[in-house]
């Protein structure tokens, strides 16, 4: 038997009910209560450390851990020596410029100014990247009442609705630092390991079970071809003679957003008996 696989998942904030939740759908077993710090599954041979999401690049780039889900802000904040290797598909946000009548301001604006992050290691390096001289203000949160309270001059800061901005009387401004999202990490230059291998194709199994549905249905045989283009699957769908003279039936995986629009189309060209299911798991 292998060594366990040691895995890190955020214990609180924005990213750990979503990661949980995924980790189940890909088969895990996950802890019961949220003040657990370490749950270990088995029957899977591997142990889940439950660590605030700032922490888990550093944990990660230590080699302590094999891998773990982060916010690619977080790591490349963190400097850690740990490379993204799947991108989740949750925990979506951007990390921009804000600040009262910010619709008004560019980014060099900021020269000679104080900005307030929880992210300073991102923030000094766009600055630097810029040429832009301004001092960058530490907290560890609520960042968006600093400007408010007079301790900086604008905010660079996580925004998702743009809500809590809004609230606090500010707007964004330039274009965004960064584009964010929930990633799996692991160190650079990890060696290749089975058991994160097959950590990896049970997470890409869950993306596509809930990107994708199965749709069958039945076309006259002449029509196959434009069905087919409307429906081409991931390797080419599935054909079968249909007990129905010049008739076939099709199997395919359409993408979710799409199958209503498909779904027309396929009556539209004559097809019938038209479903669609969910995908409850897959490798592909
Ligand atoms: N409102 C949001 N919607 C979607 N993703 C978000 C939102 N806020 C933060 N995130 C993302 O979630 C990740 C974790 O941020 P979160 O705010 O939960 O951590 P945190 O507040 O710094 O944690 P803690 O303060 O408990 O250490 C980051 O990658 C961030 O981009
Ligand atoms: O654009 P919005 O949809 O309003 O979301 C963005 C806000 O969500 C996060 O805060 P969180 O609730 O994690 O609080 P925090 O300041 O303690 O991190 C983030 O830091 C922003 O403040
Ligand atoms: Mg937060």
């Amino acid at each position: 038997m292998p060594d366990m696989l040691r895995i890190a998942v955020p214990n609180k904030g924005q990213l750990s009910d979503p990661a949980v939740r995924m980790l189940v759908e890909a088969g895990y077993r996950q802890r019961k209560s949220s003040r657990d710090l370490v749950m270990v599954d088995p029957d899977n041979n591997t142990e889940f450390f439950f660590l605030r999401p700032k922490d888990i690049a550093v944990y990660v780039g230590e080699g302590i851990l094999q891998a773990g889900i982060t916010g690619r802000d977080m790591l490349l904040d963190s400097g850690a020596p740990v490379d993204e290797v799947l991108p989740l598909g949750f925990g979506g946000s951007t990390f921009r410029f804000a600040a009262p009548g910010g619709g008004r301001m560019k980014i060099a604006d900021l020269d000679g100014k104080r900005v307030a992050t929880s992210f300073d290691g991102l923030l000094r390096a766009y600055l630097d990247e810029q040429g832009i001289d301004a001092r960058v203000i530490h907290l560890d949160g609520a960042v968006e009442s600093s400007v408010q309270l007079g301790v900086a001059d604008a905010v660079a800061d996580v925004v998702s609705t743009g809500t809590t901005l809004r609230n606090a009387g500010m707007e964004t401004f330039g274009d965004p630092i960064l584009v964010s999202e929930a990633v799996v990490i692991r160190p650079t230059d990890a060696p290749e390991d089975p058991q994160i291998d097959q950590l990896l194709r049970r997470l890409r199994g869950v993306l596509v079970a809930r990107d994708y549905v199965m749709m069958d249905y039945d076309v006259h045989a002449e029509k196959l071809e434009s069905a087919v283009a409307l429906t081409p699957g991931m390797e080419g769908p599935t054909v079968s003679p249909l007990h129905r003279e010049g008739w076939v039936a099709v199997r395919s995986m359409v993408p979710r957003k799409d199958a209503q629009r498909i779904m027309d189309d396929l009556w539209r060209l004559g097809a019938r008996a038209i479903l669609v299911t969910d995908i409850y798991a897959c490798r592909l």
